[in-house]
């Protein structure tokens, strides 16, 4: 006995976010594999919002070089990583982010007053992150360093890209069989890849006090705007998701080898008129205390790299899982005026 519950963080039986094998989907699995591979991952995207998912697809060499070539930019120096500034404003989401440019937070609650609100804003992202899309996307365009920054860096990660999309268009078949629709192809179908975003994450190394006082944040409680997002993380953890039926109580995700998170966005709980749920997650400090160093408790750094899979924006999104008993709840809108929706109510 006396075992300590953080050392089983990585366990696989010691997180309730449940396990889907999409293998099924890559070999010549039978109809009713499929089937049942796809029903699991609408069941945990009904019942939590998110999901671990084995036999993704992505190569884990891939994976590797990934976090390989990530590491290598963000230990390059400010003025290289600023080559490829993210431009100011809001309409373009690409390139380098400094720490403590975005401030991530879902709508500040109605019921905060003058003062936590103005605390709220005070706390900083102690994050960096780069933007990457396809070159194809002419609303989003692509910000590069100069090649002499960083060689590798442009091929890399535009391949990398790519093969994400590769294996988010399976995560897209299966929930649509997972769903009932016909048309295992349905929800693909609304993606042509060139509206996805990579995000590169580096959360820099931390006294454990700046976040426990408040002062910084890793990353605050957020739903995403995708339709799926898929995640890579490194083996750090702090990654926590809302539980489904405790509202205000999170619980870790812990990092299993082999495995991405997914996670439903706030635009495929629309259009499933509900029933597939976008959840609240954020980045805290690690559960696990071996991963601090020193009297200061220096957290490692961490890194991890989602993908946000999104629609082409001006396919009209009609709700599915609509019917007699449970009629739409949302008119049909297209993924350019849903964001522009939640972009008003943001600011
Ligand atoms: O770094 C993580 O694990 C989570 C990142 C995330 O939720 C986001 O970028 O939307
Ligand atoms: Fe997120």
């Amino acid at each position: 006995m006396g075992s300590i519950p953080e050392t089983k963080a990585e366990d696989p039986s010691d997180t309730n976010i449940p396990i889907v094998d999409l293998r099924p989907f890559y070999s010549d699995g039978t109809f009713e594999d499929r089937r049942k591979a796809a029903e699991e991952l609408v069941r945990a995207c009904n019942e939590v919002g998110f999901v671990y998912i084995k036999n993704h697809g992505v190569p884990q060499s891939e994976l590797d070089h990934a976090f390989e070539a990530s590491k290598t930019f963000y230990a390059l120096p400010t003025d290289e990583k600023m080559k490829a500034p993210h431009p100011p404003g809001w309409a373009v989401h690409r390139g380098y982010s400094w720490p403590g440019l975005e401030k991530v937070s879902s709508a500040i609650s109605a019921t905060d007053d003058d003062e936590s609100v103005s605390k709220l804003r005070e706390v900083r992202d102690f994050k960096e992150s780069y933007e990457i899309g396809s070159d194809h996307n002419l609303d989003q365009p692509n910000v590069w360093p100069p090649a002499d920054v960083y060689p590798e860096w442009r091929p890399f990660m535009s391949s990398f890209y790519w093969t994400c999309w590769t294996a988010g268009q399976n995560i897209l078949r299966a929930l649509a069989v997972g769903l009932g629709l016909d048309d295992e192809d349905h929800l693909l179908s609304y993606h042509d890849g060139h509206h996805n975003q990579l995000r590169l994450l580096h959360y820099p190394a931390i006294p454990a006090a700046a976040v426990e006082g408040g002062k910084f944040a890793r990353m605050p409680a957020h739903t995403d705007w995708s339709s799926i997002t898929m995640l890579f993380q490194d083996d750090c953890g702090g990654l926590q998701v809302e539980h489904p039926s405790r509202p205000g109580e999170f619980v870790d995700v812990p990092p299993i080898e082999g495995t991405l998170v997914m996670n439903v966005g706030d635009l495929l709980m629309r259009w499933s008129n509900d029933y597939l749920k976008s959840t609240s997650h954020r980045v805290q400090l690690p559960p696990r205390q071996d991963r601090f160093t020193g009297d200061e408790r220096l957290t490692r750094p961490r890194y991890s790299i989602p993908y946000f899979i999104t629609t082409d924006p001006d396919r009209v999104i009609e709700c599915l899982k609509a019917d007699e008993e449970h009629p739409a709840k949302y008119e049909p809108i297209t993924q350019r005026e849903y964001s522009a929706m939640r972009a008003r109510m943001q600011y």
